[in-house]
């Protein structure tokens, strides 16, 4: 992993798990009496070898404090994990020996050159030279910063320093990599180019990757399988299509000119025939409907006819935001808010 610490030498494994990571039932409460936060509460994941597997949820759902247990870092309350075939608990060493861990913090030393921070990194895993020196140019050349390796790291662009960060992660050659919100901070075209050496990691590298993120596009985008995570429980689980093509039909979105209309206007809406899942957010309305081209014409009259003004219409396949809306009762944004300011 890309804490600095050191770590035992793994146990002989047997051949690679067709599982990579498993978690059953893992509770995890901070804090006592009146102070507790029930971080998680009860959460159960299977993620195959050589995917990429999301976990998807608000601020405050829950993702890091999952992270922390499977890559040793924090234990549960309960439940039992495994990464890499072997027990978080019971086999620690050989489970941080088989991950690479990049948190949302970065991890890399500014006062250091991009190859200073590999090399170090390389001793802390006890790597001879030769081996650091092979796989640190290969790190590199990978992602792209091989001219920039001897100079200050401090001076890198932010998504400079992310690479750096992952490849300080893969020095040692991890079977899983765990990346906490990876993308975070970066600008569209940063991010979109780490989405793209995620991707490639898992399918040239067979590398398992576990990635938490609050974007709902970048689940959509990487992952294989995703679990959506509120309030410390697994709400969704299956591949983004699979998610979505829960919901059947398309999505009607309104936005109404004067959110006070909302009562009103999730009255007229839920009355109409082939309609579902009518929810309201602010000023948003969204409803689900079987035959989008007639059904959005009945809606319109439906809300004209009850007297509510509209400001916007429009008609999408569903989105990850609405199989979250199904499960968790509020759009995705409002919840990212709300535990935004509970952490506050
Ligand atoms: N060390 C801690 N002490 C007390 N409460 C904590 C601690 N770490 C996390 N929490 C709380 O546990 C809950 C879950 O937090 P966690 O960081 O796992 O969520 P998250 O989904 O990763 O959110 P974020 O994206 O904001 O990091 C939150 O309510 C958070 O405030």
């Amino acid at each position: 992993m890309s804490t600095h610490q050191h770590v035992r030498v793994a146990p002989e494994s047997t051949a690679p798990p067709d599982i990579a990571v498993e978690a059953i039932d893992l509770t995890k409460t901070y804090g006592t009496g009146d102070k507790a936060v029930h971080a998680l509460a009860g959460i159960s994941l299977s993620v195959p070898a050589g995917t990429v597997f999301g976990m998807l949820g608000p601020n405050g759902a829950g993702k890091s404090t999952t992270t922390k247990i499977l890559t040793t870092l924090a234990r549960a309350d309960e439940g039992h994990a495994r990464v890499a075939g072997f027990d978080v608990e019971r086999d620690a060493a050989a489970v941080r020996h088989a991950i690479g861990y990049v948190p949302q913090k970065p991890c890399f030393d500014p006062t250091a050159t991009g190859w200073e921070n590999l090399s170090l990194q390389g001793r802390i895993y006890g790597m001879p030279k030769k081996e650091i020196a092979r796989r640190g140019t290969e790190l590199l050349e990978r992602f792209g910063l091989a001219e920039a390796a001897n100079r200050l790291t401090k001076k890198w662009s932010g998504g400079m320093q992310r690479k750096l960060d992952v490849a300080l992660a893969l020095i040692h050659h991890p079977q899983v990599l765990f990346l906490d919100e990876p993308t975070t901070g970066l600008d569209p075209e940063a991010r979109a180019d780490m989405w793209a050496e995620i991707a490639g990691l898992s399918k040239t590298s067979g590398l398992t990757v576990v990635l938490t993120t609050h974007y709902l596009e970048e689940a959509d985008n990487l992952a294989d399988n995703l679990v959506i995570i509120d309030h410390g429980r697994v709400v969704a689980t299956g591949t983004p299509d699979e998610l979505k093509g829960q919901l059947e039909g398309e999505t009607i979105q309104i936005q109404l000119a004067d959110p006070e209309a909302r009562d009103v206007a999730v009255a007229a809406v839920t009355a109409i025939d082939g309609v579902h899942d009518v929810s309201v957010d602010d000023a948003t309305l969204r409803a689900n409907v079987t035959d989008g081209a007639s059904n959005m014409a009945r809606t319109l009259v439906a809300l004209d006819s009850s007297g509510v003004e509209i400001a916007s219409v429009t008609l999408a396949r569903p989105s990850l935001d609405d199989v979250y809306l199904r499960h968790a009762g509020r759009s995705f944004r409002a919840a990212d808010e709300a535990g935004t300011k509970e952490a506050a």
